[in-house]
């Protein structure tokens, strides 16, 4: 059976938590793109054979001409999303045509080559994976008034990333049962975990972050500056 491994960008949000008039994943880090900066790393990875991007459709032609522009040559396909990020994925597995999946956020553009690797081959081993950190703060459970209810022990807790990678036929039937049932994950793994696949963290960086706030963009430029040219 071929082993062959491709990504699922997302990248069709509106970002209205960042605040910004321009979508965040197409704002400039070092005169690129967030979501080029994304693309590239999955485009110089030896194990993806294919990539296809998920947009806004009124972005599908800006995002095309940057494919073309900067040589992404394994983005196969540049397609609409949907209303939220789980339609967008699912939208994206409908046009991907391998063997294994690797769902990344469009706004994650500090994943590491090394960090793809790894989630490959947890997901090659136990079947499914997640990127994921120890989470570092306590967390609370609190009711709607702001009443505490409990506090879960944190040893047990982790702050989950992309990629996160499956096999494409069963993360599909995953997304078709969610769409039944009229159920609405945040991640990819609430939809596998659903229709019962195992699911593995490998543990990640706490660099691999969701570029969500307007002081994330701070964190990236940071970044960007130290890392100097590829
Ligand atoms: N309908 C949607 C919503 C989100 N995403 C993508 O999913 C990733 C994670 O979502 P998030 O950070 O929440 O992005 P936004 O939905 O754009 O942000 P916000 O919730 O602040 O509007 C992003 O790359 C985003 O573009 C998507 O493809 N389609
Ligand atoms: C998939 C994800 O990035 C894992 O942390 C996250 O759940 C996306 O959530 P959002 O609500 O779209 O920010």
């Amino acid at each position: 059976m071929s082993n062959s491994v491709g990504a699922v960008i997302v990248a069709a949000g509106r970002g209205t938590r960042m605040g910004t008039a321009e979508s965040k994943q197409y704002l400039l880090l070092r005169d690129k793109p967030i979501i080029v900066h994304t693309l590239e790393v999955f485009q110089r990875h030896e194990l993806i054979s294919e990539v296809v991007l998920v947009t806004g459709e009124e972005d599908i032609n800006r995002c095309r001409e940057w494919v073309g522009a900067y040589k992404l040559d394994k983005v196969k396909a540049v397609v609409p999303g949907g209303s939220e990020r789980q339609h967008s994925v699912y939208k994206g597995l409908k046009s991907l045509g391998t063997e294994w999946v690797m769902v990344h956020d469009g706004v994650r553009p500090f994943v590491q080559a090394s960090e793809i690797n790894a989630c490959y081959e947890k997901a090659r081993e136990t079947g499914a994976s997640v990127l994921a950190v120890p989470v570092k703060d306590t967390i609370k459970q609190v009711d709607g008034t702001g009443k505490v209810l409990s506090t879960p022990d944190r040893r047990s807790l982790w702050a989950i990333q992309t990629p996160q990678t499956f096999r494409l036929s069963e993360l599909l039937a995953a997304y078709d049962a969610a769409e039944r049932d009229g159920f609405l994950g945040t991640d990819d793994s609430s939809l596998a975990e659903r229709s019962g696949i195992q699911v593995s963290v490998v543990e990640g960086s706490y660099r691999n972050i969701k570029l969500t706030t307007p002081e994330d963009l701070d964190f990236a430029e940071f970044t960007e500056r130290n890392r100097g040219e590829d």
